[in-house]
């Protein structure tokens, strides 16, 4: 690629997963290439993302396990939030510098500041410039806040991830991922969750019967939902906040967490003043994840996209540019099957043709195993747990979905099958060790 009336050959904005995946390895082949990082780096995921986010669940999942083998177990576990938290900085605070130092090891450059797009191959941080054949635009999203009165009185999950004494009473408002699983660990730390939510869905994006068992079972541990609230003030007394909603209703809380989504980062970089088209859900590319302005192009959670804005997403987008950029392959991104998994106690987890699809559409056929009735399930004594396997006609697995504490290794384990399209022959040559969560899943088939 090698070009010499450029800086770079290849310059990121951004260094989150939907740079760093891709960019290591281009620039492990010899191409020139420079990162434009604002913040930390690793973006979202690794700091304030993914891997804080299960490092706090962690003593969850065990709370948990230990209450399943109570009488097995003696004693009550409970959750030190200070030791938590630290904890949690012990395993994340390392790793801007270990992928920093990754990016250096193939001589990427790192730059520090905020980027500004001024042409086709102009990048400006503050007053320097810097140039490139081409251009990746991986700035992520950011935390959506309501468009309230005493708005900046609530918080997002950044705060509450880096909260070091965990309020006695927190209120959550939305009913998506962070809203549950944020439900889910300050709950079993001790605090009283109340969680409001706008319509009367919650994680809209999974199996409703799954999710109704879940809310059950955190209604069950404290926590409270009321649903259809539309939220209209944040207010403030000596100690405690107030929050208004459907007109004259208020509740008092310690801490608000304003959980109603993420906004892709498209403004101040430009995108108007060179014409980059994009709109509410992100930037508009092509498929080969080209902007309108065909040497720019764009990866991650920034794209406007119908697949979901998770780090494997981010990972597979990264790497299809790296073997474009590599000279690899010219062929559009072709997609595999993304799975999702909300870290609630029990997990949801998914993976290709959703159930509702199934039922939707006569061509499919669904087996559902009610899982604690399988002998390897009661090894841990789960109580709550349901999956679906979905089928083709040629009895392909084609989607799965599970309701479980193992949830996100059972729907990994069945990955291949369902990406690679395996039929029964196939299937019999997967030999799993046995007894794990791999054989369990894998002997359902
Ligand atoms: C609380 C939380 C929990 C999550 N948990 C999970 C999970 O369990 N599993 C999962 O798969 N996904 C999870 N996600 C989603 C996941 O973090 C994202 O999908 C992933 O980080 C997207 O990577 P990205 O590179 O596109 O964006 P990011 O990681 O957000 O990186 C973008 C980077 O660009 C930088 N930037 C922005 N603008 C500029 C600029 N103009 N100049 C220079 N730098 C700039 C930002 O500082 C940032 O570092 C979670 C997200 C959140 C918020
Ligand atoms: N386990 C994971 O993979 C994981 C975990 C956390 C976050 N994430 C990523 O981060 C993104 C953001 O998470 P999130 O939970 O903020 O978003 P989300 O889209 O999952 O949920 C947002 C929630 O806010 C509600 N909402 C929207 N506007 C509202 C309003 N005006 N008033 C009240 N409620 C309102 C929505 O109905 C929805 O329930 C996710 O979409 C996902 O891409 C992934």
């Amino acid at each position: 690629m090698a070009n010499t009336e450029y800086d770079y050959d290849v310059l990121y904005i951004g260094s989150g997963h939907g740079t760093f995946d891709g960019a290591i390895p281009l620039a492990a082949r010899g191409v020139k290439v420079g990162v434009i990082e604002s913040g930390l780096i690793g973006g979202t995921c690794p700091n304030r993302g993914c891997n804080a986010k299960i490092t706090l669940d962690a003593p969850v999942a065990l709370t948990r396990l230990a209450e399943n083998l109570n009488g097995v177990v003696n004693g009550n576990l409970s959750i030190d939030w200070k030791a938590n938290e630290q904890h949690k900085h012990a395993v994340i605070d390392g790793l801007p510098n270990m992928i920093g130092g990754l990016m250096k090891s193939v001589n990427i450059d790192l730059i520090s500041g905020h980027g500004v797009l001024k042409d086709r191959h102009t990048v400006t941080v503050g007053n320097d410039s810097k140039t490139a054949e081409k251009i990746v635009i991986s700035t992520g999203q950011h935390p959506h806040r309501l468009d309230i009165p005493g708005t900046d009185l609530a918080h997002d999950s950044e705060d509450f991830m880096n909260l070091t004494t965990l309020p006695k009473n927190i209120t959550i408002i939305g009913a998506g991922y962070i809203s549950l699983e944020f439900a889910t660990i300050a709950n079993a730390a001790g605090s009283n969750v109340t969680v409001l939510t706008h319509g009367d869905h919650v994680l809209r994006k999974f199996y409703q019967p799954f999710v109704k068992q879940v809310v059950a079972d955190l209604e069950k541990r404290g926590v409270v939902f009321i649903n259809n609230a539309k939220v209209t003030k944040f207010g403030q007394t000596d100690r405690h906040y107030n929050i208004e909603y459907n007109d004259n209703q208020t509740i008092t809380t310690d801490w608000i967490l304003d959980a109603t989504g993420r906004i892709p980062n498209t403004q101040g970089i430009g995108l108007d003043e060179i014409g980059i088209n994009y709109n509410a859900r992100g930037i508009e590319v092509n498929d080969h994840l080209q902007t309108s302005i065909d040497n720019i192009y764009a990866s991650g959670d920034v794209l406007d996209k119908d697949q979901p804005k998770l780090t494997p997403t981010a990972i597979f987008e990264s790497t299809y540019l790296m073997h474009q950029f590599a000279g690899d392959s010219a062929d559009p991104i072709n997609y595999p099957v993304i799975p999702s998994v909300v870290f609630t106690s029990p997990r949801i987890a998914k993976a290709g043709v959703s159930i509702e699809d199934a039922q939707q559409n006569g061509q499919y056929e669904v087996k559902t195993n009610h899982l604690p009735d399988d002998w390897y399930r009661q090894v841990t004594k789960e109580g709550l747990g349901d999956n679906a396997l979905v089928y083709d006609k040629n009895h392909h697995l084609v989607g799965a979905t599970e309701m479980s504490d193992q949830a996100e290794d059972a729907i990994n384990t069945l990955l291949p099958a369902i990406e690679f399209k395996f039929g029964p022959a196939e299937l019999e040559r997967l030999v799993p060790l046995f007894p794990t969560i791999g054989a369990d899943t894998l002997g359902q088939l």
